[in-house]
């Protein structure tokens, strides 16, 4: 049974209906679903359970300290890829050992602090930081587990703004150089070589660039291992997409079955790096209509969330299905769901055929539990919403709502 579905017309979260949520705690309102969380985790720790697998949850996804928390009970990992990051996957009681650090632009403050934690590795995407990594080891007396990612030139078919593993990316080390990369980081006084990584784009909903960049790895690793460089990680990344609309994205089942028979004699663990299809159907943002206008050529919903609140439609134009919190069999109308913020840009839904919702009514934008809060902002000085954990028949408030005080907090005149 879905975590999000209708009962006698009225929309529920697990066993709770969504209106008497955002009548206690207001709106908008970002509401998760623990089961639906659990079932994610619990789906790639079965999909890989027959090799050493870490799922080092991408927290970028969504880094509320609740969510983690619950996710590290489940076993999972983190994959963080900043300081405060890392802070927070720390505060959330999640062990270092169990942590990897990506990223094109980490500095000298970051890699002091991640190797004082003891994190499993560092995912290094250039020679610059490789060395700068190897230098911020060595004045600390101690050495950096690393990997390189490596860069496949693999086109992912997804989202040009989240492609990450062709050519032209800024991300990674080119495939074709990082065997001498790689022998390069063997005479580094600051370096231990512990694995090799990958990740090559977000929301993928076909097989196919897994398969390419996989095969592309694995032939890597045996390029490497006859440059005599023995690895005991293999970092696979995440990017596994979900049902936003129609899609039908591989499973984590499907990925395993790509990936399981291939390297059982390898003596590696894995690492796996899912945000998205962790948390991105767990969760939901509930917005309350403000007016209604239409123009000449036009019909708006005017609703209280905005770009603020969920900048993926804004950003990459991406779609996120609208359901009534109570169910109508009215009309409907074709329009554009859009914020109160200043900006043209400023949409949740265009040109989109949904009920004929009046001032009062509740919409949930479907989908939004992944880089929604976590790239939510301030801006035209908006408090960011609460947000909401659901298990079963009760509810939690796992963050609180943005005050206007909290806006100011740090300022001064
Ligand atoms: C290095 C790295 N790992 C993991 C992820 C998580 O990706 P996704 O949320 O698509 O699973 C990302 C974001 O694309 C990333 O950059
Ligand atoms: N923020 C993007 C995904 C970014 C992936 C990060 N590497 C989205 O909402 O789809």
């Amino acid at each position: 049974m879905s975590s999000f579905e209708y009962r006698n017309g009225r929309l529920f979260v697990e066993n709770l209906p969504v209106e008497e949520i955002v009548e206690k705690e207001g709106s908008p309102l970002y509401i998760y679903s623990k089961k639906a969380l659990v079932e994610r985790i619990r789906a790639y720790r079965e999909a890989f359970a027959a090799h050493p697998t870490l799922v080092a949850y991408a927290m970028k996804a969504n880094g509320n300290l609740a969510i983690l928390s619950l996710l590290a009970k489940e076993g999972a990992g983190i994959d963080v890829v900043s300081g405060g990051e890392l802070f927070r996957a720390r505060k959330a009681g999640v062990p270092a050992d169990k942590i990897v650090f990506a990223g094109v632009g980490k500095s000298r403050e970051e890699i002091a602090y991640a190797l004082k934690e003891k994190i499993l590795m560092f995912n290094v995407e250039s020679q610059d930081e490789l060395d700068h990594i190897s230098e911020v080891a060595v004045a600390l007396g101690t050495q950096a587990p690393v990997a390189l990612r490596v860069n496949p030139d693999v086109d992912p078919k997804t989202h040009p703004y989240i492609s990450t593993g062709m050519k032209k990316s800024k991300f990674g080390i080119p495939v074709e150089r990082a065997v001498a990369e790689y022998q390069r980081a063997s005479t580094l006084p600051g370096i231990k070589i512990v694995g090799i990584h990958q990740h090559i784009g977000s929301q993928l909903t076909e097989i196919a660039p897994f398969r390419d960049a996989f095969d592309r790895l694995l032939a890597f690793h045996g390029e490497l291992s006859r440059a005599g460089i023995k690895v005991t990680h293999l970092d696979l990344g995440g990017g596994l997409g979900i049902r936003y609309r129609s899609e039908e994205p591989p499973s984590p089942a499907d990925l395993a079955a790509l990936v399981l028979p291939r390297v059982k004699d390898l003596g590696v663990t894995l690492v796996l790096e899912p945000g998205r299809s962790i948390v991105g159907n767990a969760g939901i943002l509930v917005t309350r209509v403000l007016y209604r206008k239409n123009t000449a050529v036009k019909s708006f919903v005017i609703g209280d969330a905005g770009m603020n609140d969920l900048l993926r439609p804004s950003l990459y134009g991406a779609h996120h299905d609208l359901l009534p919190v109570k169910e109508t069999k009215g009309e409907t109308i074709k329009g554009d769901l859009v914020g109160p913020i200043c900006e043209t840009g400023d949409f949740l839904a265009t040109d989109r055929e949904m009920p004929d919702f009046a001032a009062g009514d509740l919409i949930a934008v479907m989908s939004a539990g992944a880089y929604g809060f976590s790239m939510a902002s301030n801006y035209n000085a908006r408090p960011r919403p609460a947000e909401i954990l659901v298990d079963g028949s009760s509810y939690r408030v796992v963050r609180d709502r943005e005050s206007f005080e909290d806006l100011i907090r740090g300022e001064r005149v």
